[in-house]
């Protein structure tokens, strides 16, 4: 009680902590995937910590689940099969179940300790599996994708913790040639991808494989998430052929979606002005994430 939470040895941010001042631990457990922790913070609420690293806290998590979902949804005129690799909190699913439009919403998550714990801990997130068009897969997206139909999906959003863990094989090559092989001509992929203050070459190094798997149209953008090393977060956007899809422009407005800013829970931080800022960048990020 009254004791922090602080790593400073994690290879993906070196020197850099991230401390929440820790009311209450309200579970600690193991998964053969990964440590789980989850405590009630002083100021964010509840918090869920996969080996030493915050995936999300109540008063946050609204930014990216919102973001990775609405960026590629209100890029297409009208989605109906979705896929979400990882994702196992809920939260993504909550927020994709605002679109009519979509029929089917399947889910793989490798970690079912994960979907658990989200289940009794984060009834806010979780409440995304009680939608009657969820389908969920507990098991390894590389094995799931590579029994996946050629062409079935119009989105797949890869919401994967960081790569490493056992999201370490979701950054590599293989894995995005099998996401452009599910995806239906001009469907599209939305995949977490770190931040831009620290992670330039991983990013490049993504950019670069998107660019080879994916012929249409592949985009970077950001977002604030508070509760993330430096404060940011970013998204791969990216279209499999066929016409480029302007990503910059959501043709298919969330604003115009019939119940979609309320259903369920009223919608906290995207809308189509965020989604245009989305894809602004800084001078150093034109640069770096340009020049490939
Ligand atoms: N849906 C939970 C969010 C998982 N996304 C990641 C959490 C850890 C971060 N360093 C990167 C994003």
């Amino acid at each position: 009680k009254g004791g922090k939470v602080q790593y400073y040895n994690n290879p993906m941010w070196p020197g850099e902590a991230h401390s929440l001042k820790v009311e209450k631990i309200l579970y600690q457990g193991k998964s053969p995937y990964q440590e789980v922790l989850i405590f009630e913070s002083a100021t964010y609420g509840k918090v869920l910590v996969l080996d030493g690293i915050v995936q999300l806290t109540d008063k946050d998590e609204c930014a990216y689940q919102e973001m990775i979902a609405h960026l590629p949804l209100c890029s297409i005129p009208s989605p109906k099969t979705v896929l979400v690799i990882g994702g196992g909190d809920g939260g993504v699913l909550r927020e994709i179940s605002r679109h009519k439009s979509v029929e089917v919403i399947e889910i793989c998550e490798i970690d079912k300790l994960v979907i658990d714990v989200c289940k009794e801990f984060f009834p806010d997130l979780s409440i995304g599996f009680e939608d009657p068009r969820v389908r969920l897969h507990v098991g390894d997206a590389v094995e799931y994708l590579r029994n996946a139909p050629e062409g079935k999906y119009d989105a797949i959003i890869v919401d994967s913790s960081d790569p490493i863990g056992p999201a370490q094989e979701l950054v590599e090559k293989p894995f995005f040639d099998m996401i452009a092989r599910a995806l239906r001509p001009g469907g599209v992929l939305c995949n977490q991808a770190e931040s831009m203050w620290l992670h330039t070459h991983l990013i490049q190094d993504m950019l670069s494989i998107c660019r080879e798997s994916f012929k249409g149209s592949v985009r970077y953008a950001w977002t604030s998430v508070p509760t993330y090393p430096s404060g940011v977060i970013g998204f791969l956007l990216c279209s499999k052929d066929g016409p480029p899809v302007d990503f910059t422009n959501p043709i298919n407005p969330i604003e115009e979606l019939e119940g979609a800013t309320t259903a369920g829970r009223d919608i906290k931080f995207y809308n189509s002005e965020m989604h245009r800022a989305a894809f602004m960048l800084p001078s150093f990020a034109k640069r770096e994430l340009a020049a490939i």
